[in-house]
């Protein structure tokens, strides 16, 4: 066990979805993976281990927030050995050219967040980026899919609800499509780490129009995103 995986040696996939919220990880695994069976309840944040396809995967609840997915990926690639890591998120999207349930593939990941300007002491702007391989993959999954998928860099916010909405505008002048809240971590913690880190996201709900999907969806309706991830995974 890890501190916060009760997991056995081998009982973790080299290759992990990670959605942020634990019922996700369960409907993922009930859905789409053979012989799923859970390794984990601690702290509810369910992980399970099944096949995808002939190929072992798992699919771990990360939590919202930097400081909690940053947790899982430092322990599931240092403690189980995990090589390739997609994260299964919901966001905001910032642009009027994003719709609901749009799917979206984070070639970056800006961030309010102060983990990386500690671990630079304040002195480097790191960027945090997703693994080209994976990413090139997930393009041409969603392409075969006949799934429109969105590229583009994104903000992983501290905040879900933010004080500067005017800074989400101004992200959105410079390229930014979407906000979500982990991100950022897990592409810095994937590379220190040398692992493999890709971040798909679905539109949950759209910061201009401010329309919104409900909570059941966040929970069980991502069907194109995952189908992606999971292909992409195991590719
Ligand atoms: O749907 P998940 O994966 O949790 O992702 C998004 O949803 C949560 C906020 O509602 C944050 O974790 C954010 O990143
Ligand atoms: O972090 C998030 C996730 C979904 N929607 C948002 O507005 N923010």
């Amino acid at each position: 066990m890890s501190t916060h995986i009760g997991a056995q040696p081998g009982e973790i996939a080299e290759r992990v979805l990670l959605p942020g919220d634990p019922l996700r990880a369960k409907w993922i695994a009930e859905t789409y993976l053979k012989d799923a069976r859970c390794y984990s309840t601690v702290r509810n944040m369910l992980g399970f281990t099944g096949t995808y396809d002939g190929v072992e995967v798992s699919v771990q609840g990360s939590g919202m927030g930097m400081p909690s997915a940053s947790i899982y990926a430092h322990e599931l690639i240092n403690d189980y050995g995990v090589k390739r890591l997609i994260r299964v998120g919901s966001c905001g999207a910032l642009v009027e050219s994003l719709k609901l349930r749009d799917v979206v593939a984070a070639i970056g990941s800006s961030t309010d967040s102060m983990m990386n300007r500690q671990r630079f002491d304040g002195l480097i702007d790191y960027a945090p980026v997703a693994d080209f391989g994976l990413l090139r993959t997930a393009v041409d999954v969603a392409g075969q899919q006949g799934i429109e998928m969105r590229v583009g860099p994104i903000l992983a916010a501290d905040a879900f609800y933010t004080d500067r909405p005017d800074l989400y505008d101004r992200l959105a002048d410079y390229g930014v499509l979407a906000v979500e809240m982990e991100s950022a971590a897990i592409y810095t913690i994937a590379a220190r780490y040398n692992a493999q880190a890709l971040t798909l996201l679905t539109v949950s709900d759209h910061i201009k129009t401010g329309e919104r999907t409900t909570a059941q969806e966040r929970e069980q309706t991502f069907g194109q995103m995952v189908e992606v991830a999971l292909r992409t995974i195991i590719t």
